[in-house]
């Protein structure tokens, strides 16, 4: 029976990276996507400005929304002091079930907590469930009609404070227009853009990093 795309990204990274080594399992992922199939991993262009802002924020706690195969995940959870925390929601059970495996090839299972479920309904419990005050940084990568709700979601739930970054993916391709008219034009945020290109492709395609300012 036919395997499926994320499948068959695993199966790339089980066979040319090596096992506790996530640089190699970002390069083998980045290999696959341009040689073999494109998917929609933020891609190695916009992983650097990815890795830039995590490095820079140097943050205790992170949130990711959209998981997908763990390509994200695995950038931003290598960067990470040893105490810090990565919780990352993902929708979808099979996309959850790949990235786990991909998390766990290398080595990151003990910095990140794969949540699997919808945004909507985990951000109000990030604080009872765990132990989560304020995230650090959050990383936009989901459902690109969610990035506002949720993003509103979590103001009123008390889980940004001054100085929490939001990253958000795509603002340009497939786009989040609502998102990006609210947080650019809302006192409470500080954004910047950062332009750059659509995963794999030379379609334009940016991430809009915002300060929230309390
Ligand atoms: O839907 C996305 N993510 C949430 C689901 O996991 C997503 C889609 C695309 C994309 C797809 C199809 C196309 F033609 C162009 C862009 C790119 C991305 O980076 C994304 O994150
Ligand atoms: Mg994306």
């Amino acid at each position: 029976t036919q395997t499926t795309r994320p499948q068959r990204m695993l199966a790339a990274v089980q066979k040319n990276a090596t096992r506790g080594d996530p640089r190699s399992v970002v390069k083998a992922i980045d290999q696959f996507c341009r040689q073999k199939e494109w998917a929609m991993n933020v891609g190695d262009e916009k992983g650097c400005i990815l890795d830039s802002v995590v490095t820079e924020v140097n943050p205790a706690t992170v949130l990711e929304l959209g998981t997908y195969c763990g390509y994200s995940t695995v950038r931003i959870a290598s960067l990470l002091p040893s105490n810090a925390k990565l919780i990352t929601l993902e929708f979808n059970p099979d996309y959850a079930a790949i990235a786990r495996q991909v998390i766990a090839w290398a080595g990151l299972e003990d910095k990140v907590q794969l949540v699997e479920g919808a945004s909507g309904d985990w951000i109000p419990k990030m604080k009872e469930k765990f132990g989560i005050e304020t995230f650090d940084l959050v990383f936009l990568d989901h459902w690109k009609d969610r990035y506002l709700p949720d993003t509103k979601l979590m103001e009123e739930c008390g889980l940004l404070r001054k100085g929490s970054i939001l990253l958000a993916d795509n603002v340009i391709c497939p786009g989040t227009p609502d998102y990006l008219e609210y947080i650019r034009n809302s006192p409470r945020y500080k954004s910047q853009y950062f332009k750059s290109h659509l995963e794999y492709t030379k379609v334009e395609d940016g991430l809009e990093k915002s300060v929230f300012l309390g």
